[in-house]
């Protein structure tokens, strides 16, 4: 892939879920433009083998830490990690998330806990250890997926939903904190993104053709159709903008 955001030569990038769906399109990505990325994952197999695909494609090859991101130490540690291994953080994707379904009336407190400790609380506490790194090195980016899917009045996952909601409450008070350190911070909402994960859980060819009619663009949307949003709102390209969600969904809403 030819170069597009030069500025991201050599940067610094910490990817959270980075081994399969769109963390994978965003680490590949990346890495195309020539940036040093670190990524974390659970997914331990699929994470290795994408640093195996990527061998001899990349001038720095993707470092894999396997850390989970409920434990905050663990995220820590591999962010401190990444600092070291990378040279420095300028970059950070909140990607990570779990989608699980869930009903109102079985829902008890620590499926709940646990879903907010995956869909939101790794963002700022991620966002919250690189801040020094990003300091050190004169600024940075910060970009948090949120999802369409809050928008939507979807009642199969509440938890979620209010996790995607959040993220971009997060994502515009750490960019009123951040801005004067020259750190913006973005949040995107990505659509219906047809990962091996969605296809094999939650959209079949009926959910496929349903999402295609609202969408103004008739194809279905791929995990590489989220990585030049990301790539944009990582570079200088979008050097005066914070605060803001981009939402990627082919016009859905
Ligand atoms: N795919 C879509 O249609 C869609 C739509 C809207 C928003 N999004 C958002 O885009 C982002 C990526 O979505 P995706 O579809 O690629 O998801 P995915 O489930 O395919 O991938 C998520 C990655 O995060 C990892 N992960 C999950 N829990 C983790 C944990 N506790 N610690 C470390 N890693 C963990 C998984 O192993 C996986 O590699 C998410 O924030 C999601 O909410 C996706």
């Amino acid at each position: 892939m030819a170069s597009r955001y030069s500025d991201l030569a050599g940067q610094g990038v910490f990817i959270t879920g980075g081994g399969s769906g769109i963390g994978a399109a965003l680490v590949a990505g990346f890495a195309a433009e020539d940036a040093r990325v670190a990524f974390v994952d659970i997914a331990e197999a699929e994470s290795r083998a994408l640093v195996s695909d990527l061998d001899g494609k990349v001038d720095h090859l993707p470092h894999f830490i396997r850390a989970d991101l409920r434990d905050i130490a663990a995220l820590r540690s591999a962010i401190t990690e990444a600092a070291a291994v990378l040279g420095g953080i300028r970059v950070l994707v909140n990607n990570a998330a779990r989608d699980d379904r869930h009903d109102l009336d079985t829902v008890e407190p620590d499926y709940w806990d646990d879903n907010q400790t995956v869909n939101l609380r790794p963002h700022f506490f991620a966002a919250q250890a690189v801040a020094p790194f990003m300091r050190q090195a004169g600024g940075g980016a910060i970009v948090n997926f949120s999802s369409i899917a809050y928008l939507l009045n979807m009642g199969e996952f509440p938890g979620y939903a209010a996790a995607k909601a959040g993220i971009v409450g997060l994502t515009k008070s750490l960019a009123g904190r951040l801005g004067p350190e020259k750190i913006r911070v973005n949040a995107i909402l990505p659509g219906m993104v047809l990962t091996e994960r969605q296809k094999r859980l939650w959209i079949d060819e009926a959910a496929i053709a349903g999402g295609i009619e609202r969408q103004c663009l008739k194809r279905s949307l791929t995990a590489d159709d989220m990585v030049g949003p990301c790539l944009f709102l990582a570079s200088e390209a979008s050097a005066a903008i914070t605060a803001q969600t981009l939402i990627v969904d082919g016009g859905m809403l």
